[in-house]
């Protein structure tokens, strides 16, 4: 094979690379009479570039599936590899440090701080990293989310669409190799929630980004790549490029 030849299959491989995977994961709470099986041997890949949501009555797992993928939390039983790292048997100091390098977490009630401005608030994961935060890198985190005219706002000034806003600014300041997103429109208005999906979708699709997002919301999860959906703990279901009428008609489908 041409060096030509093997490079592009190596970037062809590259670009189809799973970012994080889980292999056969199980996690169980609590033990014996209270015994919950949150995840029950789950299979799922989520590649470079790709939008996932994860669907599924409360109680099936979404929340669980998300903290196992980003090192929040241990599985009980399986594999979870994330940026190519298995992190199966990772110390807590290990996996906070991994975190902190590969992973961006949004969550439905934006966890902004509410004494600090936008900018100091996106800064924060980098002073956490003991990192001194330049001016220029805050300022284009936020004028990516189209905020640069709030940096010196605090929270409360802000609408509940520029709050979330800020807090995808403050999870991408570190340009982490995927983002995780927790019902990140569920307390947001349609239109605010629509302007907070566009960006999403333009994260994706202009710079690449990894996504994977739990939401309750067929018109979000239209918005995405795929829809995985769960119950009792299992993948049962799964949507390319759905409508938002074909995610209504999953949901409806397994609801009867
Ligand atoms: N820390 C915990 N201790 C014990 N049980 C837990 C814990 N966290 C979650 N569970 C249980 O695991 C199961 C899955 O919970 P999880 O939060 O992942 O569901 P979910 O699909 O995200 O639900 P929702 O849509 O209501 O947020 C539930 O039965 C829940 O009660």
């Amino acid at each position: 094979m041409s060096v030509r030849a093997r490079f592009q299959e190596t970037a062809t491989e590259l670009a189809s690379a799973p970012v994080v995977e889980l292999r056969g994961v199980s996690r169980i709470y609590g033990r014996r009479l209270t015994e919950v099986r949150a995840l029950d041997d789950v299979d799922v890949a989520f590649s470079a570039g790709s939008w996932t949501a994860v669907m599924g009555p409360s109680g099936s797992g979404k929340s669980t599936l998300l903290h196992c993928a980003a090192g929040l939390e241990k599985v009980t039983g399986g594999q979870v590899v994330l940026s190519g790292q298995d992190i199966t048997g990772a110390s807590d100091a290990e996996l906070t440090e991994l975190r902190r390098r590969t992973v961006g977490f949004v969550f439905q009630s934006f966890n902004l701080i509410g004494s600090l401005t936008a900018e100091q608030n996106v800064a924060m994961p980098l002073r956490l990293a003991g990192q001194r935060p330049g001016r220029r890198v805050v300022r284009e985190a936020l004028a990516a989310v189209g905020l640069a005219d709030r940096a010196r706002h605090r929270p409360r000034e802000l609408s509940g669409g520029q709050q979330q806003r800020v807090a995808i600014a403050r999870a991408m300041v570190t340009r982490p190799a995927v983002l995780f997103a927790d019902e990140p429109t569920g307390a947001l208005d349609s239109r605010s929630a629509r302007g907070l999906l566009d960006l999403l979708r333009s994260m994706v699709d202009d710079e690449g980004q990894t996504i994977v997002m739990v939401t309750h919301d067929p018109a979000a999860a239209a918005t995405a790549d795929r829809v995985l959906f769960l119950r009792d703990g299992r993948l049962v279901d799964r949507l390319e490029r759905p409508s938002a009428h074909a995610v209504a008609d999953l949901l409806a489908s397994w609801e009867s």
